[in-house]
């Protein structure tokens, strides 16, 4: 079986790294000719993973058809764009092995990547690869562990096989709908968590927001039909002690600046506001309660201050735990 990558951003770059090491020929497809012959020729990918050197096996390539021969292909666009690279080439997908990288929820369908995924590529075999994992450590071998989910456990079992490397541990699951939304949803607390320690909410109140956040994103994903032990693992509670309390993590580290100055630039990788919002508007129409995750959705459309939202939160009735 062969890979590709698809995507060359810091988290497609670093999974190319990871499997070019382990012995693996790797295309890695990114949509900007000029940084695809700069990554060929300086063996760098120098805009988003600096320092780091491409090994021999990883071949930069500036046309998608030539990654997606590869059986399996690693989606690393940012989740806003999965619908639209694989909708721009439908000819390219049937058959194929469609594993997400990406983590969050599509505005404009409400879905999570495998089902974009269905919807745009309805002959190919989707799969989620989601756990705590910086980009750059992946890239510089640090002992790894994350998710990969396929609905088929026989798939699940050949792709964790692929894609595992010496550093880089693979569990695998059939639970596509948890691996997903816990990747998805940690990134909205992950914002909470920065907001309330920008605001000087201190680390008491991160805690009981990561506790509190945790008890939404199982509220939401089981009544998604997921099972409660993926929410427990690497890519649900896993991932949220990860981002929760890490300055490297862009959503934590864009919620900190918000709370310090009232407002921050968002980058097209900071996940959780797109997922914030679809997901305070699901929890509204299905009536899921999700305090935490609409005083967020509140607080990025402009309609409350961090501060209010903190007030707001601890306002709430009393109720058991
Ligand atoms: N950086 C990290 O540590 C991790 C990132 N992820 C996830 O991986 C996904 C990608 O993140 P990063 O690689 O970090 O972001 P990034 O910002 O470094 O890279 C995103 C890449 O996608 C490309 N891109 C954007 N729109 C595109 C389009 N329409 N067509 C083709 N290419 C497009 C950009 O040019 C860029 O190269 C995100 O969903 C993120 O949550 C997951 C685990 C860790
Ligand atoms: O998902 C990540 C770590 O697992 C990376 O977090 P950010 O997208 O917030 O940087």
């Amino acid at each position: 079986m062969s890979v590709a990558v698809l995507g060359a951003g810091a988290f497609g770059t670093a999974m190319a790294v990871a499997l070019a090491r382990d012995g693996q020929a790797v295309a890695l497809w990114g949509r900007d000719a000029g940084v695809v012959r700069a990554m060929a020729e300086t063996r760098e990918n120098a805009g988003r993973l600096p320092g780091v050197v491409l090994p021999d096996r990883v071949t930069p390539v500036a046309e998608i058809a030539a990654a997606a021969e590869a059986d399996t292909l690693l989606l690393s666009v940012p989740m806003q764009s999965l619908g639209g690279v694989l909708a721009a080439h439908p000819g390219l997908w049937d058959g194929k092995r469609l594993v997400a990288c990406c983590k969050g929820v599509d505005l404009k369908t409400g879905r999570g990547p495998s089902g974009v995924i269905a919807d745009c590529a309805p002959g190919a075999v989707p799969a989620v690869l989601s756990g705590p994992s910086f980009a750059a450590d992946i890239a510089a071998g640090l002992p790894t562990a994350l998710t990969l989910a396929a609905r088929d456990a026989g798939e699940a079992q050949a792709l964790q096989e692929q894609l595992s490397t010496g550093s880089l541990r693979l569990y695998r699951s059939t639970d596509m709908a948890g691996v997903e939304l816990g990747g998805a949803l940690k990134n909205v607390i992950a914002i909470a968590c920065g907001m309330a320690i920008g605001e000087g909410f201190g680390e008491s109140a991160r805690a009981a927001l990561m506790t509190r956040g945790y008890a939404e994103v199982l509220r939401l994903a089981l009544a998604r039909g997921a099972q409660a032990e993926t929410l427990s693992g690497l890519s649900g509670l896993g991932d949220m002690v990860l981002t929760c309390t890490s300055e490297k993590s862009r959503n934590y580290a864009f919620g900190m600046r918000l709370g310090r100055a009232g407002q921050a630039e968002a980058l097209a990788t900071t996940e959780g506001i797109a997922t914030a919002r679809a997901v305070a508007g699901l929890a509204a129409r299905e009536g899921l309660e999700m305090p935490i995750t609409r005083a967020i959705a509140a607080v990025l459309e402009g309609e409350m201050t961090v501060e209010q939202a903190g007030g707001a939160l601890l306002a709430r009735p009393l109720r058991p735990e």
